[in-house]
């Protein structure tokens, strides 16, 4: 569970908002009162009176660590606090100093019921020690409950990848705003629920969590051209063409016409056809006024026709959206074909999908956001954790998905549903947002062993949600 709507700053960008608040008069050690607080009162919630072992790193996390026990201790819970060593000069020190029971090593730790872990936060730059690793773990193994101060000790903040992290964290408090770490790799399994604590530092980003869409209800003058025309592409596996289209339709556009040589097979019968065997009839098709968007790439295959729909598809000025074999097409010269495009575009990829159309380092978020704005495209880089980034900077997190939507086609529904939302909200992020908030209360609506057939039957049902 992350929290919706939320900011997610760098480790760099929490210091820099950190140092806005010092410079506004706000103390450090005042700062720190309140993110000890913080995890005080999130702890005392779920410790319900077990006794309680806090570790303190040697840093400002462990000095969060400090200020926790000397709360906990005088509303009456059962501490012990262990540290890996003399807290550093400043804040942390002097929050130390305030601590007046025992502080004793970790190498000599007893487990307690309830853990808090305050070894390392956004200061974690490297591999946690072994020997400390080992400890940690076994630490978290026996409490019944366990909680990280800001992230787990062991997680990248920024890239969310593993420098050491235990299994078994059962809440983890992000402190001001959530960091990607919370968010990617192997921080999304690592945190177990991430809470966010407000302590009053105002950060200013263009990052977020992704929150449920809100739609309208159609106007009393809507029609089924006023609520967007999708064109779905037909290619070399029409069953892939065909969820798009029908997912588009579930999603909420007014037509959705299939355009293929083959688009008479099943189907609903709202679904409208049309036949399209070459290039020349696709672009013929395409220049259609009436369209507002079209989704290309699901089962398009890869031979030398696909090729030419793709090319069919770039040269219409018309929003496209493209997925599968489209990209797969476009391969690693994606960046430079899609940037031609005067229309908008969304691609879709997958993490393979991806890697082969753009280079670049970094976190999940940087790669997407540099692909973005080489591409001059809006990214869908799906995965557990779908990173959604606009080439002007703007960043939507999903972390979380159902995990029961890794099957054949519900990237295919995806596609259309994302179709559906373009034609009717428009530019850049918000349309990928509201598709991947459908997609993703869809496959929780349809429940395990979900199929993507089912998943287009309950999109309607997420659609209600956002009313
Ligand atoms: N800056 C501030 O005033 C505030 C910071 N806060 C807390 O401070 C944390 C960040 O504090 P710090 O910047 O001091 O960093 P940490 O407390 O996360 O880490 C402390 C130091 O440990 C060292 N270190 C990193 N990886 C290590 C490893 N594998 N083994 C051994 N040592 C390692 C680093 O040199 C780092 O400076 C946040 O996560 C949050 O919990 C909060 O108290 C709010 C206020
Ligand atoms: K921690």
């Amino acid at each position: 569970m992350i929290p919706s709507g939320a900011p997610i700053v760098t480790a760099a960008e929490m210091r820099a908002a950190e140092q806005a608040v010092f410079a506004s008069g706000v103390s450090q050690d005042s700062l720190m009162e309140r993110a000890g607080a913080a995890v005080a009162r999130e702890t005392a919630r779920f410790a319900t009176g077990r006794p309680i072992l806090i570790l303190a790193g040697p840093g400002n996390n462990g000095g969060d660590s400090y200020v926790a026990a000397r709360l906990l201790q005088n509303a009456g819970h059962d501490v012990s606090l262990v540290a890996t060593g003399a807290p550093a000069p400043g804040a942390a020190e002097r929050m130390h100093a305030l601590w007046h029971g025992p502080t004793s090593s970790l190498y000599a730790a007893r487990p307690r019921p309830v853990l808090v872990d305050g070894l390392f936060g956004t200061g974690m730059t490297r591999p946690l020690e072994r020997g400390l690793a080992a400890v940690f773990a076994d630490l978290c193994k026996q409490a019944e409950f366990t909680l990280a101060i800001d992230l787990p000790s062991g997680i990248h903040a920024d890239t969310g990848a593993d420098l050491g992290a235990p299994r078994g964290i059962d809440v983890t408090l992000a402190l001001g705003a959530l960091k990607p770490g919370h968010l990617l790799d192997i921080g999304l399994e690592r945190c177990g629920r991430v809470l966010l604590a407000d302590i009053d530092i105002p950060v200013h980003t263009r990052w977020r969590t992704v929150t449920r869409p809100r739609i309208d209800t159609p106007g009393a003058h809507s029609h089924k051209y006023s609520r967007g025309l999708v064109a779905v592409i037909e290619g070399a596996m029409p069953g892939a063409a065909r969820l798009a289209a029908r997912a588009a339709m579930a999603g909420g556009a007014g037509y959705v016409v299939l355009a293929g040589d083959r688009p008479w097979g099943e189907g609903p019968d709202a679904l409208v056809r049309r036949e399209v065997r070459t290039a020349e009839d696709l672009s013929e098709f395409l220049g259609w006024d009436r369209i507002d968007a079209i989704v290309l790439g699901p089962g398009l295959g890869r031979d030398r026709r696909a090729e030419a729909y793709l090319r069919a598809a770039f040269a219409a000025p018309k929003p496209l959206i493209l997925d599968g074999d489209a990209l797969t097409l476009l391969g690693t010269d994606a960046a430079r074909w899609l940037e031609t495009r005067a229309a908008p575009t969304w691609i879709t990829p997958h993490s393979g999908e991806f890697d082969r159309m753009f280079a670049g380092v970094g976190s999940k978020i940087d790669r997407t956001l540099a692909a973005a704005a080489e591409a001059r495209a809006t990214i869908v880089h799906k995965g557990a954790d779908t990173v959604i980034a606009a080439p002007k900077g703007e960043v939507r997190l999903l972390a979380h998905g159902s995990r029961w939507l890794s099957t054949a086609g519900t990237g295919d529904v995806l596609a259309g549903l994302l179709a559906a939302q373009v034609v009717q909200s428009g530019k850049g992020v918000a349309p990928a947002e509201a598709a991947v908030w459908l997609h993703a209360r869809a496959a929780q609506l349809a429940g395990p062993a979900l199929i993507a057939d089912e998943l287009i039957g309950h999109i309607p049902g997420a659609i209600s949600e956002c009313l």
